[in-house]
C-alpha cells in the first residue's frame, strides 16, 4: 500500500526576471510503513519537498498522492483539514504552546480534529509513555529540556493516527545525546505505530542507519538506496 505518490514534481520559485528551480521533475513512492531519510545538501530543496508533501506549500506542476488522496484538489479550509487529520509535522524549532502542558501539547491537534477529549487524553497518554516522558505530563514546554521538548512535538505529530509523518531535521538543535534519543524515538514510532515517516537529516550516521535514502541534489533525486537487510 503506497503512503506517497510524488509525480514530476515541480517548484519553481520567481524573483522578478529570475526563476529558481528548487524542484525539477521529483518523481518517487512511499509504502506504508517505511522511513525514509530525505539527504542532500544545502539548498537540494530538501525542505521545499517537506512542504509541499505537508501542503505548506503548493507545487508548480506535478502532482502528489498522500494515501490515494491528492490534498490539492480541495479548497483551502479544507486542505488545512487534511493536514491536520493526515499528517503530522516536526520540525527543528517544535514550536509547543508555551502556556499549555505538555499532555495538552499532545491533545490539541486533536481536540482541533474533533475527536472526543476521553479517547484524545488517554491516547496522548499513551503516547507520552512511548516517547519516554510519562511523569513530564504536567510539565510546560519551558520546564523540558531540548531533547525532552521534541519528543513531546513527536507524540504531538502522531495525536490523529497521521498517515505520514515529516520532520525536518528534527535534530538539528540538539546535543548528539539528545539528536541519539530522538534518533530513537522515531525507529521506535515506526516500529511500534507502523508510522511512515520521511525525515530531513544532515546527520549521515542516522540517515545511514535507516532503511532507504533519497538524495536530492539541484532539486532532482540523484539516488534513492535502501539497506539489504
Ligand atoms: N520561499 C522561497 N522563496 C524563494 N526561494 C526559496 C524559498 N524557499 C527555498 N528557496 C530556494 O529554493 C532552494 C531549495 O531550498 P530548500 O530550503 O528546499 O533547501 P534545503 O535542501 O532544505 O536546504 P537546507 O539544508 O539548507 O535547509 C534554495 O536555493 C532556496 O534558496
Amino acid at each position: 500500500m503506497l503512503a506517497v505518490k510524488v509525480e514530476n514534481l515541480k517548484k519553481i520559485y520567481n524573483f522578478g526576471e529570475q526563476n529558481l528551480n528548487a524542484l525539477n521533475d521529483v518523481s518517487f513512492q512511499v509504502n506504508k510503513g517505511e522511513i525514509v531519510a530525505i539527504i542532500g545538501e544545502s539548498g537540494s530543496g530538501k525542505s521545499t519537498l517537506l512542504h509541499i508533501l505537508g501542503t505548506l506549500d503548493s507545487p508548480t506542476s506535478g502532482n502528489i498522492l498522500i494515501d490515494g488522496k491528492n490534498p490539492f484538489d480541495k479548497n483551502d479550509k479544507n486542505v488545512s483539514s487534511f493536514r491536520n487529520l493526515h499528517i503530522g509535522f516536526i520540525f527543528q524549532h517544535n514550536n509547543l504552546l508555551p502556556e499549555f502542558n505538555a499532555l495538552e501539547n499532545i491533545i490539541m491537534p486533536g481536540l482541533i480534529a474533533g475527536f472526543p477529549e476521553k479517547k484524545v487524553r488517554t491516547k496522548a497518554e499513551v503516547l507520552l509513555e512511548s516517547v519516554g516522558l510519562s511523569k513530564r505530563k504536567n510539565h510546560f514546554p519551558s520546564q523540558l529540556s531540548g531533547g525532552e521538548q521534541q519528543r513531546v512535538a513527536i507524540a504531538r505529530a502522531l495525536i490523529n493516527d497521521p498517515v505520514l509523518i515529516l520532520a525536518d531535521e528534527p535534530s538539528g538543535n540538539l546535543d548528539s545525546k539528545n539528536a541519539m534519543i530522538i534518533h530513537e524515538v522515531f525507529k521506535e514510532i515506526n516500529n511500534k505505530f507502523g508510522s511512515t515517516v520521511l525525515i530531513v537529516t544532515h546527520n549521515t550516521e542516522f540517515a545511514d542507519a535507516l532503511p532507504r535514502r533519497i538524495r536530492l541534489r539541484d532539486g532532482m533525486i540523484i539516488s534513492d538506496d535502501r539497506n539489504n537487510s
